[in-house]
């Protein structure tokens, strides 16, 4: 179902900046087709990077200056500014990024100007609720209000599609579509699961931790079969290379005793997802793959974007509090304590951890599966966003 606001006026525009790797533009590229999709509302994502973009949209053609994809509009936002802006009902600013100073220098002379939204990163932290909202006055008079994603009611929400959990459904179900999927991976013979294996999906950043758990899984009493989506993992696995390999190849599968990694191609989010959802356990990072791990009701754990002054840990642990509340003691601190140790590239307690979680492993299953509910109780982001501005 679409749920229309007036776009009479115009259309949202949504800038960003890559940073790095590919979380940056795969939030706003989420969001932007979810107003799309869920709310019929025209949007321009206009994006400094389209060679990130291009990992995560394969079909988007790096070389063009505007581009449609998903009923979006694509714009590749160069310095300096050499397309023509129209204003629309509402101008994103994700994640701070500064506007063209095109833009800027236009800006008060608008007769009708669009609502200025900064969408900022997702945290559980508690500081988020107070600030989530706010206006702030800039210099020239011009207001720009804050977005702060979160888990609270008080917060932006989580970004979720409407219908995310019904197709999760659909294709969980139908043997013949996880089929297509794996051939699409070029990975069709992992269509029978290996009884007595788990499977894993990693999307890590390079990791000690990682190597450690790789050395444990080899040597476990039952397989272990990693799927790895091309990039910086698979740092951490050079081990498994024979001596002649330069590097892991794409399409190709590794064997270490009870270990084997399958080096998957990147794919379109929708096909990410579906890694997530056929994995028995997700190691994934930053925001996004955070976020959809969650959505794919498994155990998972967060390998949080480093920040300066360790300040992620503190974001690591507001979460960690939160997903905790409703499971026992023991599992709770036997998740967290993996997690962290993860984090800090802690060989020993990761080695230590890991085995203690797959004996609490039903019950954090059982956590994940109610984990979506309770988390978007208030609503999704994009519903919560929109709303906003209707009330602005
Ligand atoms: C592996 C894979 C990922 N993706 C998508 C899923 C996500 O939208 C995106 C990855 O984004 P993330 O999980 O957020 O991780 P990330 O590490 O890529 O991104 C970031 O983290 C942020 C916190 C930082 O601010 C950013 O600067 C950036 O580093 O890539 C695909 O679409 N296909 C794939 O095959």
């Amino acid at each position: 179902m679409n749920h229309s606001i007036d776009t009479a006026h115009g259309h949202w525009d949504i800038f960003c900046t890559v940073i790095d790797n590919y979380g940056d533009i795969g939030v706003t590229w989420r969001l932007a087709k979810q107003l799309t999709h869920d709310f019929g509302i025209q949007v321009t994502l206009w994006v400094d990077c389209l060679a990130s973009f291009h990992c995560i949209l394969p079909q988007l053609d790096p070389g063009a200056l505007t581009q449609q994809h998903d009923g979006v509009t694509i714009e590749h936002w160069q310095t300096p500014f050499i397309q023509t802006w129209q204003p629309g009902n509402v101008l994103i600013e994700a994640f701070a990024c500064e506007l063209p100073n095109e833009i800027k220098a236009q800006w008060p002379a608008l007769p009708d100007k669009p609502l200025w939204i900064n969408l900022d990163y997702l945290s559980a932290e508690q500081w988020v609720d107070d600030c989530h909202g706010l206006p702030s006055l800039l210099p020239n008079g011009q207001v720009r209000y804050f977005f702060f994603p979160g888990f609270s009611a008080k917060s932006g929400g989580l970004i979720c599609e409407h219908d995310l959990f019904k197709q999760q459904h659909h294709w969980l179900n139908n043997a013949t579509l996880q089929h297509e999927w794996l051939h699409r991976l070029g990975f069709e013979h992992l269509g029978t699961k290996v009884a007595d294996a788990t499977y894993i999906s990693v999307f890590s950043y390079p990791s000690q931790a990682l190597t450690a758990l790789s050395h444990l899984w080899q040597q476990g009493s039952n397989p272990i079969h990693l799927l790895i989506p091309f990039g910086q993992s698979l740092e951490s696995l050079k081990w498994m290379l024979a001596d002649n390999d330069t590097d892991f190849i794409i399409g190709h599968s590794y064997q270490a005793s009870m270990l084997h990694v399958h080096v998957l191609p990147m794919t379109i989010q929708e096909d990410f997802d579906k890694l997530l959802w056929y994995c028995d356990i997700n190691i994934v990072r930053g925001e996004d793959s955070f976020l959809r791990a969650q959505w794919a009701k498994k155990p998972f754990i967060w390998h949080i974007y480093p920040q300066q002054e360790a300040a992620h840990l503190d974001k690591l642990t507001a979460f960690m509090a939160h997903y905790c509340q409703p499971l026992a003691c023991e599992t709770a601190e036997i998740w967290q304590a993996l997690c962290l140790a993860f984090n800090q590239d802690d060989t020993d307690a990761s080695q230590h951890y890991w085995p203690l979680l797959q004996e609490h492993i039903v019950e954090m299953n059982q956590h994940a599966k109610k984990w979506p509910q309770q988390a978007l109780n208030e609503g999704d982001l994009a519903t919560r966003l929109v709303n906003f501005v209707k009330k602005g």
